[in-house]
């Protein structure tokens, strides 16, 4: 034994295996350092950033099953409204173009059979050229098929690019169609705020109006596509086969089809829930993208640069780690998928074909130049027919992808629905079961000019906190009332529940009609558009000149009001003032925040509503200003309710019959008219 050893003990021998020694604990030693590396670029672990965690689904929503093709036949009557339509005749359109390919596929082959057969004669040597002759083909039927060859080849691309034009044409349309539904749901009443702020199903309903919708329905077209063509094909060369080579062929291959097709099915199962993920890892990383964009001064103020690079860099470790465990596991099925797919089908189909050569007495196997021609011709079919089974077999995968994005549309699609309907779903409001205050959407809205009444109305967080269990006030036109309390008493929430965007549990409020109310919040929000459209908005241009109520010289004397006409010299710099009103910018970044305030107040003195809440917001104002602000407020006749913890504006609402609603922080709350000894509060 040990002279058996000492044989492999060489110089040589002893050098390598201490070369591979040393390189297998170099490379140990770098992978150890490359994944601390990685560790610490990735920190998953330490950054919390999903609000709440997606629980693992109890039945799976994304397998190829009865429910998702119920799903797919619900989207599908969205992105397509009826049989006699323009997206129904490109469809049509489609499968008519697969079968004029399939056609000229047909032809093709038989003219390449019949000039293969040409070149054949040609290029053998003579003795060949003499067996070859047999098959009987000559120079002028040559030249007849290269002709009907060349004729056909316009054809085929004229064709070819018809499919892509009207594939193209009909996603698009699928996508206007499915996204103009989404998005009359999404912006009907308040159902955009409702569904981030009441419901907690969707988190990146941005992600899923745009990406998703669109992969859905260039997902639908390939399907159709990858299904249509090799049924049409497999319809075609089946009925071919069967005419020239007999039954068992045909019967052979299809069942080769289900065997395959039932055995891929499942394996791919995991891809349609893996698919969903994708994109609600992909919306997530857009989300943090696009938080960095909108609140980037405040970052970089705080100097946060690191602290958000963590947030995005563990959002995308998180996406590309999931990324990667889809790519190995499709790379997984896709071996099983060429192998099954591509390659069996086709020895299935080489074995079908020959059946027939191989019988005695059968037609093909009697003479030898027919039977050349034939096998040839129902070779090159049968390598067509293996080919569209393939692309059968393979469209599974497609049709499990279309699983999770169908279950993805049809998610948002659903809870649109729910809100629309008074339908959230949200844990704390499930949970809740305090019945004695009534539940979401139980209380009633009556609309009525120049008065806002609150019956027995409780204040009630979407998250089912009690803010005040029971609310009753009334305000005419006329009476001004200051809000009033601690932070996180309810003042804000009382005017989400006036302004409809929190549901009503209980009692009835009375209020004018949505227009004739108007709320100014603390950060005013500016459009993307004019100088015109900040002070006129949510009007157009259009709208305003159509109403013939205001012109653009009367809306420079609002900005007068608000002191905020050197807006208008500023961009009048360079144009006139009518450009200048039609400057355009992202008025969001340009204005201060004090300006966003005054232009606010301009809106609000455009609108000129019955009863306006003001949430703090002149808070940025100089005191002059605000009070040149209410002054006009009072001639506008608008009432006001103003939500502030200044005592600068206590003043206004001393001078005139006013009134104060104060809250405590603890459920109670005081409803009074302001007396000379009323004792002032705030800051
Ligand atoms: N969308 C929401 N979901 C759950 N709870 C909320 C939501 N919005 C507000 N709240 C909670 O409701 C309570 C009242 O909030 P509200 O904004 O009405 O306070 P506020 O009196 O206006 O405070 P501040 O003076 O600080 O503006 C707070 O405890 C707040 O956390």
């Amino acid at each position: 034994m040990a002279l058996t050893f000492s044989k492999f003990m060489t110089r040589r021998n002893v050098a390598g295996a201490c070369a591979l020694t040393a390189l297998i604990w170099i490379l140990k030693r770098r992978n150890r350092k490359q994944a601390a590396k990685y560790r610490n670029a990735c920190p998953t672990n330490d950054i919390q950033y999903v609000i709440k965690e997606e629980e693992k689904p109890k039945v799976p929503k994304a397998h190829v099953n009865v429910r998702f093709f119920r799903q797919l036949y619900q989207l599908l009557k969205v992105g397509i409204p009826s049989v006699v339509s323009f997206e129904m005749g490109f469809i049509v359109l489609i499968a008519g173009t697969l079968v004029v390919r399939s056609v000229c596929d047909f032809q093709l082959i038989n003219m390449i059979t019949a000039l293969d057969a040409y070149v054949m004669i040609f290029v053998c040597n003579p003795a060949s050229i003499m067996r070859i002759s047999i098959l009987n083909m000559n120079k002028p039927s040559f030249k007849r098929n290269l002709f009907k060859f060349l004729c056909l080849i316009p054809m085929i691309s004229l064709v070819n690019n018809v499919l892509k034009y009207s594939t193209y044409e009909t996603k698009l349309r699928l996508r206007t169609n499915i996204t103009r539904y989404l998005l009359d749901q999404y912006l009907k009443g308040f159902t955009y705020y409702k569904m981030s702020n009441l419901d907690s199903r969707i988190a990146n309903p941005d992600q899923l109006l745009t990406t998703d919708v669109d992969k859905f329905c260039e997902s639908f077209m390939d399907l159709y596509n990858n299904i249509a063509k090799p049924v049409l094909d497999i319809g075609f060369y089946m009925y071919k086969l069967t005419i020239n080579l007999g039954q068992e062929t045909p019967i052979i291959m299809l069942s080769y089809l289900v065997f395959a097709g039932m055995i891929v099915t499942y394996l791919r199962k995991p891809i349609g829930q893996m698919t969903v993920k994708e994109q609600r890892l992909e919306g997530e990383y857009r989300h943090i993208n696009s938080r960095l964009i909108t609140n980037s001064e405040e970052i970089a103020f705080y100097q946060g640069n690191n602290r958000e690079k963590l947030t995005l860099l563990a959002s995308f470790h998180k996406l590309t780690t999931h990324l990667r465990k889809c790519q190995e596991f499709k790379t997984l099925i896709g071996i099983i998928d060429n192998f099954v797919g591509k390659y069996m089908a086709t020895v299935v189909g080489f074995y079908a074909v020959s059946l027939p050569f191989f019988v005695e007495n059968h037609a093909l196997s009697k003479a030898s130049n027919y039977r050349f021609n034939s096998y040839y011709t129902y070779g090159r079919m049968l390598i067509k027919l293996a080919e569209a089974i393939g692309r059968l077999v393979l469209a599974g995968r497609e049709m499990t992808r279309l699983a999770g994005l169908t279950a993805r549309v049809t998610e948002i699609k659903d809870v649109l629905g729910d809100i629309n309907s008074g339908k959230y779903e949200r844990t704390m409001i499930c949970d809740f079961k305090d019945e004695s205050i009534g539940s979401p959407g139980k209380g009633k809205i009556v609309n009525k000019d120049n008065i806002i009444r609150f019956e027995h109305v409780p204040l009630v967080t979407p998250n089912g906190d009690i803010l005040i269990k029971e609310l009753s006030f009334e305000v005419k036109s006329g009476m001004n009332v200051l809000v009033c309390g601690p932070n996180g008493c309810g003042k804000s929430s009382l005017f989400r529940i006036l302004g409809e965007l929190w549901p009503i549990w209980n009692g009835i409020v009375t209020k004018p009609p949505r227009g004739k109310l108007f709320y100014i919040p603390q950060r005013p929000y500016m459009t993307l558009g004019t100088l015109r459209d900040q002070v006129i908005y949510p009007h157009t241009k259009t709208e305003m000149m159509r109403r013939g109520q205001m012109t653009d010289d009367d809306l420079r004397k609002l900005l007068d009001l608000v002191q905020l006409s050197h807006l208008l010299e500023r961009e009048n710099f360079t144009n006139s003032e009518r450009q200048a009103w039609d400057a355009v910018a992202d008025w969001m970044d340009v204005l201060s925040g004090g300006e966003k305030q005054r232009i606010a107040m301009a809106r609000l003195f455009y609108h000129k509503p019955q009863f306006a809440i003001l949430d703090e917001c002149t808070s940025a104002v100089s005191v002059d200003v605000e009070d040149s602000m209410y002054m006009y407020c009072r001639q506008a006749n608008i009432t006001l309710f103003t939500v502030s913890h200044r005592r600068s504006l206590w003043k206004h609402h001393e001078v005139w019959e006013e009134y104060y609603l104060q809250m405590d922080g603890r459920g109670n709350y005081e409803f009074k008219a302001i007396e000379p000894d009323t004792k002032e509060f705030g800051s």
